[in-house]
């Protein structure tokens, strides 16, 4: 439903009057009431979806006749279409959020999001209108909100912007307001639209680390500078992720992988890619360190980046655990071991957590599945056919955070209340979740 500024319902027709930003439109969308109730009935979002479908031709017709009338597409017709579109994909999300990929046609889902097409962004349009959104906005409207929702994107670049205010990197790193803006964009423009390894996936990465300095003190524990590591790390470090991890680079022998010599190509791709939009003058939140202070930033960045390869998280855990027991914060060689948070869904509420592996899990079997397809070595613990949902998260848990974790709380004995004690709920609720379905299957065999 459309409303004008003075609150009345009007139709959407080529004879709207164009408006200016003092007196904007308002979009109601008649599905949104049912988002706050929780997750989105997956039935009625079919139904929503196939409802929805119908506006974007209208839509094209619309714009077409404004065109052959006026000679220029007013932006309202923009607006709209991007809103419509916004809210097509949400809807489409919530299909993610079945684990089982039951929902997605495979051909179609393969032709959208597949090694070949790898840049698979936002249009420029959406772009634009998220650019727009984010310079508009101030910390008090993106946050003034009593509703739980998803936060839009340019709420979150808002957010970030808050984090490197709120650590006082612009007034001790020289960074002009406009040029963390440009960066920000830009990292927002170099993440790809696939189901995990996303923007919001960097968002949340970036807060936790965020949370973390605060809750464990880290201000007072380290230098300013590597908290700026820490910090532009986590935003950087799943620059442009196609979607597929490295065993798959290096089987597949793709580009990437034969760029980087098989050694962490994704992880090094993320980098460049960093430095990349960092060499742009309007987007180089660096340009006012002295040439010492550089060269800390980009080693430090480089490391934390690269640190994230699953690959070495054995050897990063092994040499924390060593250094522990003598562990020193203003020792540089120690601190090289801080890894980003990039495993740390699950310390989060499950209503929270919950989403986000049903997100990874679509990737590992959408990678699986091509895997299949091309004939190329499986990856088990991706393989829908081997694991299932509980499955691959206590495994995970079990062998991968709660060991990480303990060490890191010998630390911070602080994070055994706020990380520690989630995880371990997290497992009990997947153990249990794996043995009713053990059950089940057995009742059914039997
Ligand atoms: N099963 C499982 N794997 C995870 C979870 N969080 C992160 N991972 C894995 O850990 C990896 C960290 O590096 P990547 O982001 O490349 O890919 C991630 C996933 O493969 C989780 O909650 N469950
Ligand atoms: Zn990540």
């Amino acid at each position: 439903k459309m409303y004008n500024p003075s609150g009345s319902m009007v139709n959407i027709s080529p004879r709207l009057e164009a408006n200016d930003m003092d007196s904007c439109y308002r979009l109601e969308v008649v599905a949104s009431d049912l988002q706050s109730e929780g997750i989105l009935d997956l039935d009625l979002s079919k139904d929503l979806y196939l409802k929805l479908c119908p506006f974007l031709p209208r839509l094209h017709h619309l714009e077409s006749k404004v065109l052959e009338e006026a000679g220029k597409t007013p932006d309202i017709v923009f607006e709209l279409k991007s809103q419509v579109e916004a809210f097509k994909r949400k809807l489409e999300n919530v299909k993610h959020l079945s684990w089982l990929g039951l929902f997605k046609d495979k051909n179609e889902q393969q032709a959208k999001f597949s090694p070949k097409t790898r840049r698979s962004r936002q249009n420029v349009q959406e772009q634009e209108r998220v650019r727009r959104q984010f310079l508009h906005m101030s910390f008090r409207n993106s946050c003034d909100c009593g509703v739980v929702r998803q936060w839009e994107e340019a709420e979150m670049m808002v957010l970030l912007q808050v984090m490197y205010t709120d650590l006082d990197f612009l007034m001790v790193f020289h960074i002009e307001l406009e040029v963390l803006q440009n960066f920000l964009f830009e990292v927002y423009c170099h993440y790809n639209n696939i189901p995990f390894h996303n923007f919001q996936h960097c968002f949340c990465v970036t807060q936790m680390m965020y949370g973390l300095i605060w809750l464990t003190d880290l201000r007072n524990k380290l230098e300013r500078i590597d908290l700026f590591i820490m910090l532009t790390s986590a935003l950087c470090h799943d620059l442009d992720h196609p979607g597929y991890n490295n065993v798959y680079q290096i089987n597949a022998q793709t580009d990437l992988a034969l760029r980087y010599n098989d050694i962490s190509p994704l992880e090094n791709h993320h980098c460049a890619i960093a430095f990349g939009i960092l060499s742009k003058p309007e987007c180089n939140i660096l340009k006012n360190l002295s040439s010492e202070q550089y060269k800390q930033v980009r080693g430090g960045m480089i490391k934390c980046i690269l640190a994230t390869d699953m690959a070495r998280h054995n050897e990063i855990l092994n040499k924390f655990k060593v250094t522990l027991p003598v562990f020193d914060f203003k020792n540089k060689d120690d601190t090289k071991y801080k890894k980003n948070l990039d495993i740390s869904n699950e310390a989060r509420p499950m209503a929270v957590a919950e989403p986000w592996l049903d997100c990874l899990l679509q990737e590992f079997f959408n990678q699986s599945d091509t895997e299949k397809l091309k004939g190329l070595p499986v990856t088990p613990f991706m393989d829908r056919d081997k694991v299932s949902k509980p499955s691959s998260q206590t495994n995970f848990i079990r062998f991968v955070l709660l060991p990480l974790f303990t060490e890191l709380t010998k630390l911070f004995p602080c994070l055994e209340q706020h990380i520690l004690e989630p995880v371990r709920r997290a497992l009990e609720y997947y153990s249990n979740m794996e043995k009713a379905t053990q059950e089940e299957a057995g009742a059914t065999k039997s």
